[in-house]
């Protein structure tokens, strides 16, 4: 029984095996069998350069669609392939001529050929059930040769006709062919692949001149200091097909992992962007895919850009890509390296360029905060630099504000989230000579929450709630026994309008302040995060009141409130004391619908009351 041998393959299921396992969109022979013929040209523009030959060489690529042959003929004036190679490499599937060129030539492993597998030529039967070559050798004295394949691999090898080096590759395509009716389709596919390529690709169809469709010299891999802003702008829009200019872009180039490109960031003033960007990924000028998630950090991927790196494979599926390179593991070099450039390249702006990077902050504010939720190397660097804008209208990172501003000790930031809602307690603020930053974007919530996190000194508070200490508030032993008149009063005239809110009277520094409703931050903060899972509804003010302690705070050295202390006025009472409180619901948002026309009527009455005095 004992055996020793080589398997067997059965040849006429190969084809079948290719289709459904190597190759799912067709887009695939159109990147197989132009890479096949950028190869053909790079290897013979090597031997070229060897042999110091003194005619320039320029390699091109056409593909054309013939309508009355009813084919597609991929051409190249590569180096094209003897008969003894056409038995080797195309005669014998899974045997690639890449790795022999390589060692015949003394190439190193640093070139730009693609080919390795041996397999990629064979696709051209997903579209075709008769493919042809025709080829010349570059070697002199070589004779043209004309293959032929069918569907079900017979094969027939004769003498060719091509006078020129090179290789037509022809897919006899059925008449039913999808190309026929939209020649566009392949157009499409080349562009989307070898947009960047460096030999020139052109394509001919019936009713389509002959186009060149890449950019051999795109104008992103030119020196900096040679590119032009307005062209680098255009060749962007185009690119990424983005109605607006990038808002500033940087390359990059990490020579030990092979890796370099550019990002573009994004300006997002339109708010009509998708959320992700595109980092479309090249390896030796193929397009290899968009947003790949192994490659890019996720925050990354909120940009647009380009990254091109030849240790690729052009790879079948994502995961491979992973497979093939695990000994490298340049997935994970790859999208450390992204990390690391992008928060260098932020923080170099920070440290050496403020004032650009203050005026670029509304675009990038969400970015750079994401990222820092996102990303650990970047947040370990960048966490310090998210800044905020006060009151007065400059920026501040948080350090920087907790220095220069009055809470230095107890490391206390107040805050706005919205300034047109809390702006009567912004201009309690301005009015009383305190500053707080805005925290109006929707990241600044659970920003502020990392942020406390890691520093747990710090207290971020939010500009109605837990005020007091900041008037100084006190109630002095004197005042105690008034603060008790004022507060029974408003507990009378009010009733259940009250509700959950505790009353407190304390004399404030600030005249000007009558009453207020404060909140407390931490249930306050609790509501919210109920009210993002749903628990409770956003405009229902009972549930939320239940939630968040809230206190009308009551300053016994107002005018209005001495009022209420003296007077026995009961009707001016019941009007003044619940006008005040109807004020300090409406600068909470908090004024219930049905509360309004009471409101209304009562503010009608006062009016009527002074013009009659
Ligand atoms: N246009 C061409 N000009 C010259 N030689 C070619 C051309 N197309 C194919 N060949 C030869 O045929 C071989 C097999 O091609 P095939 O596409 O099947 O595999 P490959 O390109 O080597 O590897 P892969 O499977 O990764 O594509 C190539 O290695 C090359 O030697």
């Amino acid at each position: 029984m004992d055996q020793k041998g080589m398997l067997s393959i059965e040849s006429r299921n190969v084809f079948n095996i290719l289709k459904k396992w190597l190759y799912t969109e067709q887009d695939i022979v159109f990147r197989e069998l132009i890479s096949n013929a950028c190869d053909a040209i790079e290897k013979l523009s090597k031997i070229k350069e060897k042999e110091r030959s003194s005619t320039v060489y320029k390699g091109n690529i056409s593909v054309k669609l013939d309508i009355n042959k009813n084919c597609l003929i991929i051409s190249d004036n590569g180096i094209g392939m003897t008969e003894e190679e056409v038995q080797k490499y195309i005669n014998q599937i899974a045997f690639s001529g890449a790795t022999d060129f390589i060692n015949n030539n003394n190439q190193t492993g640093n070139d730009t050929i693609i080919g390795h597998f041996g397999v990629g030529f064979y696709s051209s039967f997903m579209i075709s059930d008769h493919v042809a070559i025709e080829t010349k050798s570059y070697q002199e004295n070589e004779q043209a040769v004309r293959w032929d394949c069918l569907v079900d691999m017979s094969f027939s090898m004769k003498e060719g006709c091509k006078s020129e080096t090179g290789t037509d590759v022809i897919l006899y395509l059925n008449d039913s062919s999808p190309y026929f009716k939209k020649p566009t389709l392949i157009f499409d596919i080349i562009k989307k692949y070898f947009i960047l390529s460096k030999t020139e690709i052109y394509f001919e169809a019936p009713n389509i001149q002959k186009q060149l469709v890449n950019i051999t010299e795109p104008i992103f891999r030119l020196n900096e200091n040679l590119i032009n802003q307005v062209e680098m702008n255009s060749f962007y829009r185009e690119f990424f097909s983005d109605i607006s200019d990038p808002l500033f872009w940087f390359k990059f180039e990490s020579v030990d992992i092979g890796v370099k490109g550019i990002l573009f960031f994004r300006n997002t003033k339109n708010n009509t962007e998708e959320l992700d960007g595109k980092i479309k990924v090249f390896s030796k000028g193929v397009y290899i895919g968009e947003n790949i998630s192994e490659l890019i950090p996720k925050f990354v991927n909120l940009q647009n850009g380009i990254i091109e790196c030849d240790n690729l494979p052009l790879v079948v599926s994502r995961n491979s890509i992973r497979e093939e390179n695990s000994k490298e593991n340049i997935v994970d070099l790859i999208n450390e390296c992204l990390s690391q450039e992008v928060t260098i390249y932020l923080n170099n702006m920070f440290e050496q360029h403020r004032d650009k990077y203050e005026a670029y902050w509304p675009n990038i504010n969400a970015f750079v905060k994401y990222s820092i939720l996102q990303d650990k190397i970047f947040a370990s660097v960048m966490a310090k630099k998210a800044i905020f804008m006060d009151l007065s209208g400059k920026y501040y990172t948080i350090n920087e504000y907790i220095e220069k501003s009055k809470n230095t000790e107890t490391k206390e930031v107040y805050y706005s989230s919205d300034a047109v809602e809390q702006s009567y307690y912004i201009g309690i603020f301005k009015r009383c000579g305190l500053n707080a930053l805005l925290f109006d974007h929707v990241i600044d919530q659970p920003f502020m929450r990392k942020y406390e996190v890691i520093n747990p000194s710090l207290k971020f508070i939010r500009i109605d709630s837990n005020i007091e200490a900041l008037f100084n508030g006190e109630i002095k032993e004197e005042d105690k026994e008034n603060a008790e008149v004022v507060t029974n009063k408003i507990k009378k005239f009010l009733g259940s309008r009250l509700g959950n809110i505790r009353l407190k009277a304390s004399s404030l520094q600030h005249e000007s302040i009558s009453i207020l409703i404060i909140n407390d931050e931490k249930s306050r903060r609790l509501a919210d995060m109920m009210e993002i899972y749903g628990l409770i509804n956003a405009t229902d003010f009972t549930a939320r009141e239940l939630q968040s302690k809230s206190t009308l705070l009551i300053n016994l050295n107002n005018d209005i409130v001495r009022f209420i202390l003296c007077s026995d006025n009961e009707d001016l009472l019941n009007i003044i004391i619940n006008q005040l409180f109807d004020l300090a619901l409406l600068n909470q948002q908090a004024l219930e619908p049905e509360d309004i026309e009471s409101f209304v009527n009562r503010s009608e009455n006062l009016l009527i009351r002074t013009i009659k005095k």
